[in-house]
């Protein structure tokens, strides 16, 4: 659905140039919903404007949804939609005028665009909302509407950048719900960028991250968490005089690193903490050092970012 390959984007500022997007290559195949992710200024929004046509690259190429965007990007926008971060809207039309003059927009009959507005305003539940001016809306009940605009002529491939953004945390998991079902129902691949990485972890099955315009890791994110950061094993010490022994009895183990130790806790990791904390009780035993607790987490996408790059990526947020 989306092949890009060595897709650059250079800017210009004040006769310097801004490397934005360093060549990537992209793969999505139909039906797959992938979460682009990355710091403020990696590069997102410039892939993301290139692939949808709105941005020329000066470097690479791109066939999305079938069309290469750079010799048929009018065929690009007709199969695919894009909801951006702050989608138009026009000034002072009801909830269903608005769906239908974008439908009509798309080259669809009056009838199936009327026909289709329905659809969607109930699939997306704004049927409440039909008659109302589009400026008295609530933040999330806006947001499934931009959603349902990007989604009136049925294409196979949809670019959300940042949907969630500014919505409530009860709007955010309404707003995910929603896409889930239509994605179950219509198989539409899904790429989208967001900063909430809980949101990514439970609504992708891939991620991609993007560094300073290059792709640094890509994947289901269960295995880039196994293979890049592992499980964090946390041991709590009745002595904490006893912490830097523990700690390099812990760095023994088969697959460990990141040991450390502050206080009366050791902390490393490790690529299956559930088989290596009992290794570790048994071998802090034998050496006469006393537990208090143990605790397995599984990584998140943060601890990923944080392996790759050294940075968290919500520090880089901030
Ligand atoms: N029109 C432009 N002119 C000059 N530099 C630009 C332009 N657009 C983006 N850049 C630069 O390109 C880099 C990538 O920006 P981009 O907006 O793609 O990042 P992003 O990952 O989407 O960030 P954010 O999460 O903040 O939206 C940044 O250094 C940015 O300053």
């Amino acid at each position: 659905m989306i092949h890009a390959h060595q897709l650059a984007r250079t800017f210009w500022v004040d006769r310097t140039p801004v490397e934005a997007v360093r060549g990537i290559d992209l793969d999505v195949a139909p039906g797959e919903v992938v979460a682009f992710l990355g710091p403020n200024g990696a590069g997102k929004s410039t892939t993301l404007r290139m692939l949808t046509t709105l941005l020329a690259p000066t470097g690479g190429t791109a066939e999305v949804a079938g069309r290469d965007i750079g010799a048929d990007p009018v065929a690009v926008r007709r199969r695919i939609g894009h909801v951006g971060q702050g989608n138009g809207s026009f000034d002072g039309l009801r909830v269903h005028e608005e769906l239908y003059t974008q439908a009509r927009f798309y080259g669809i009959s009056r009838r199936s665009a009327r026909a289709r507005s329905a659809e969607l305003l109930d699939q997306l539940q704004l049927g409440e909302q039909a008659n109302r001016d589009v400026a008295r809306l609530s933040g999330g009940q806006r947001r499934r509407l931009d959603i349902a605009m990007g989604l009136v002529h049925r294409p196979q491939l949809l670019f959300l950048d940042e949907p969630s953004a500014g919505l409530d945390p009860q709007s955010r998991s309404n707003l995910w719900e929603h896409i889930a079902r239509m994605r179950a129902e219509d198989d539409t691949t899904i790429f989208l960028t967001t900063h909430y990485l809980d949101e990514a972890d439970s609504v992708a099955e891939r991620v991609i991250v993007i560094d300073d315009g290059r792709i640094i890791a890509d994947g289901p994110q269960d295995q880039l968490k196994a293979k890049v950061s592992g499980d964090l094993v946390t041991v709590e010490l009745v002595e904490p005089a006893d912490a830097s022994a523990a700690a390099g009895i812990a760095a023994r183990l088969p697959t460990a690193h990141a040991v450390s130790a502050d206080g009366d806790v050791v902390g490393f990791r490790v690529a299956e903490g559930d088989t290596a904390t009992p290794a570790v009780v048994r071998a802090l035993d034998a050496a006469g050092i006393r537990l208090r607790s143990t605790r397995v987490q599984r990584p998140t996408l943060d601890d990923v970012f944080l392996s790759l790059t050294g940075r968290s990526l919500r520090d880089s947020e901030n």
